[in-house]
């Protein structure tokens, strides 16, 4: 089984507008939303890879409750848990020429929820896959996912974190399969301007000295590089077709990695899967459908 672990789901309100104006009262053209959180999207698109999987994380209020009804679907399992107060966050992205994302706190997660998720941690066993991708609330401590990691120790799991900064940092230690900044993130974690492929590649070994397996960066419309176990280095670009939604690019490109693996057990077939989820939820509304991806795979 697969396990998604999204510890702060969110509602995705993308407004367009032909400018934004600070100060002045703006007027959209068009607004659409989306039930999100990275491990969520991870989940939507193994569903259109016909990969099932179950999504564990916490959901509060009526935001909450939308969430959980808009993603059931035969391929997903939700288990989530639901707050005690609280709304799981909306979360706002700005397209006016250029995109701007505000994503916001979310909920307050207590330790005894905490301890009712690490319950459900306890089910994975020899064999499954964990996801665990996003931000956490501000009150919750930053060793969470190093907590989670805790509970499967031991256990033969391949470990998949799409984080940031610390929570990224801390989980390398638990030796993951795969870790997917993208460049700006790969640039924070080490502070410093990340440009040049042989600086990216150079980085990216500095994570896996760390821990880490695999190494996927991700470049948006400049497409991707992986350096995999064995310290190889792919590259990976993009299709050409108008750009409509980038949100979701990235954790498309983890459920494709995750899913060509998973089928091929081939790192050049991941990438290339990967790249074309990424590609397709760049190119559709909303997460990369089933029909978008196959059209894709045939040209990449
Ligand atoms: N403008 C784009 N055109 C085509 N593909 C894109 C575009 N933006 C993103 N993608 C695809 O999605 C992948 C992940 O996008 P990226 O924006 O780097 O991730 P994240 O959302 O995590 O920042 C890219 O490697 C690429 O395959
Ligand atoms: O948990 P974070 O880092 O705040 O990110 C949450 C946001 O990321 C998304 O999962 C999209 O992520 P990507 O564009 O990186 O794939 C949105 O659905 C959500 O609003």
């Amino acid at each position: 089984m697969i396990y998604t672990v999204t510890l702060n789901p969110s509602i995705d309100y993308i407004v367009r507008l032909d400018s934004l104006v600070p100060g002045i009262t703006n007027r959209t053209t068009a607004e659409e939303y989306y039930y999100g959180g990275k491990g969520i999207n991870v989940s939507c698109v193994l569903a259109e890879l016909d990969l099932e999987s179950t999504a564990f994380g916490f959901v509060a209020g009526f935001t909450g409750d939308a969430i959980e009804k808009g993603i059931r679907n035969d391929r997903i399992i939700t288990d989530f848990i639901k707050l005690e107060s609280g709304i799981s966050r909306i979360n706002i992205k700005i397209k006016a020429g250029v995109e701007t994302e505000i994503n916001c706190q979310g909920p307050h997660i207590s330790e005894g929820e905490l301890e009712r998720l690490f319950s459900k941690i306890d089910r994975i066993s020899d064999g499954d896959t964990i996801v665990i991708a996003g931000n956490i609330p501000n009150t919750m401590p930053d060793d969470v996912y190093e907590r989670i990691l805790e509970r499967i120790k031991g256990k033969d799991v391949r470990i998949v974190v799409d984080a940031t900064k610390k929570l990224l940092l801390n989980a390398l230690k638990y030796k993951p399969f795969l870790i997917k900044p993208n460049r700006q993130e790969l640039s924070e974690m080490f502070g410093v301007e990340i440009n040049t492929e042989d600086d990216i590649e150079k980085y990216a070994k500095e994570l896996q000295k760390l821990g880490a397996k695999n190494v996927l960066i991700s470049l948006g419309g400049d497409g991707a590089m992986l350096i995999d176990e064995f310290g190889k280095r792919h590259k990976a670009g993009v299709l050409k077709e108008k750009v409509i939604n980038t949100v979701g690019s990235g954790d498309s490109m983890v459920a494709g990695f995750v899913a060509g693996y998973e089928k091929t057990k081939s790192y050049p077939y991941a990438l290339k899967l990967g790249s074309v989820c990424g590609n397709a939820t760049a190119f559709l509304d909303g997460l990369a459908t089933k029909e978008k991806i196959n059209e894709l795979l045939a040209k990449f």
